[in-house]
């Protein structure tokens, strides 16, 4: 069950519109990066973190792990212009292991109950994401009006950590590279190969702090975890 993990952490943070890297913004005085290296820090079965960062927060990135006293960063990587190539900076910097976890530095909520189970759903195929069945009616809209409506039986939010075999997420991030192809998730990369990509159930509190208003829900998953 052991794993490495990848964190993309380098960012612009255009729609949270903070004007700060979103990853430094405190929930209840803690940045919102560290609420998410605490998970694996917590977690027996993390062997490594490797931490994308922009070479410019380098220094305040090296000042915050200290601080926090965050030991499992064992490399911190420059990340690139797109996500895709942040993931691949990252990949590239694990130096060993069998399993790689990449998950978004903005989701501080993973819990690591989720963790070991996708990194068990891994074992089946390579390949396994967390994701929830979505909520809302899903609507396709063509120049401003709805087009079809989408059955929505079918649709699932897919969140991260997304979990692989290592080599199977470096040949497809190649291949990607190789073939110009950028997609929204690391699992499309190896979806479009053909390859099998397992979904785990994940939880809905496991949220993407993305726009301002995430960090109401934010704060309110924090008061609601702290009255456990
Ligand atoms: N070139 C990039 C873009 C994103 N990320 C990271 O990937 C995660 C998910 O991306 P997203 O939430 O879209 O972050 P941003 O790209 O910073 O947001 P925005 O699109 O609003 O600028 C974040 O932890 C972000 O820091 C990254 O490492 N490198
Ligand atoms: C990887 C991801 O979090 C899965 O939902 C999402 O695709 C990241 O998208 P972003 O626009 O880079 O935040």
């Amino acid at each position: 069950m052991n794993y490495h993990v990848v964190i993309p952490a380098a960012g612009q943070g255009k729609r949270m519109n903070a004007g700060i890297n979103k990853q430094f913004i405190e929930l209840e005085g803690i940045p919102v990066i560290i609420h998410t290296l605490r998970v694996f820090e917590r977690d027996d079965f993390c062997q490594g973190v490797v931490l994308v960062i922009n070479d410019q927060e380098r220094d305040q990135f090296v000042r915050m792990l200290r601080c926090f006293e965050i030991k499992k960063v064992n490399a911190l990587v420059s990340g690139g212009e797109e996500r895709q190539q942040s993931v691949y900076n990252g990949l590239k910097a694990v130096n060993d292991g069998h399993i790689v976890l990449i998950h978004d530095g903005a989701r501080p909520f993973v819990t690591i109950k989720k963790i070991h189970e996708l990194v068990h759903a891994t074992k089946e195929t390579g390949a396994a994401v967390l994701a929830v069945p979505v909520k809302d009616t899903m609507k396709q809209v063509v120049d401003g009006h709805i087009e079809k409506t989408v059955d929505r039986s079918s649709l699932w939010a897919v969140q991260t950590p997304q979990a692989f075999s290592m080599s199977l997420i470096l040949n497809a991030h190649e291949r990607a590279k190789k073939e110009r192809f950028i997609g929204t998730d690391d699992a499309s990369l190896v979806e479009r190969m053909g390859h099998r990509v397992v979904i785990v159930e994940g939880e809905y509190t496991n949220i993407k702090l993305t726009t301002p208003e995430d960090l109401l829900f934010a704060e309110a998953i924090l008061r609601a975890r702290g009255d456990r």
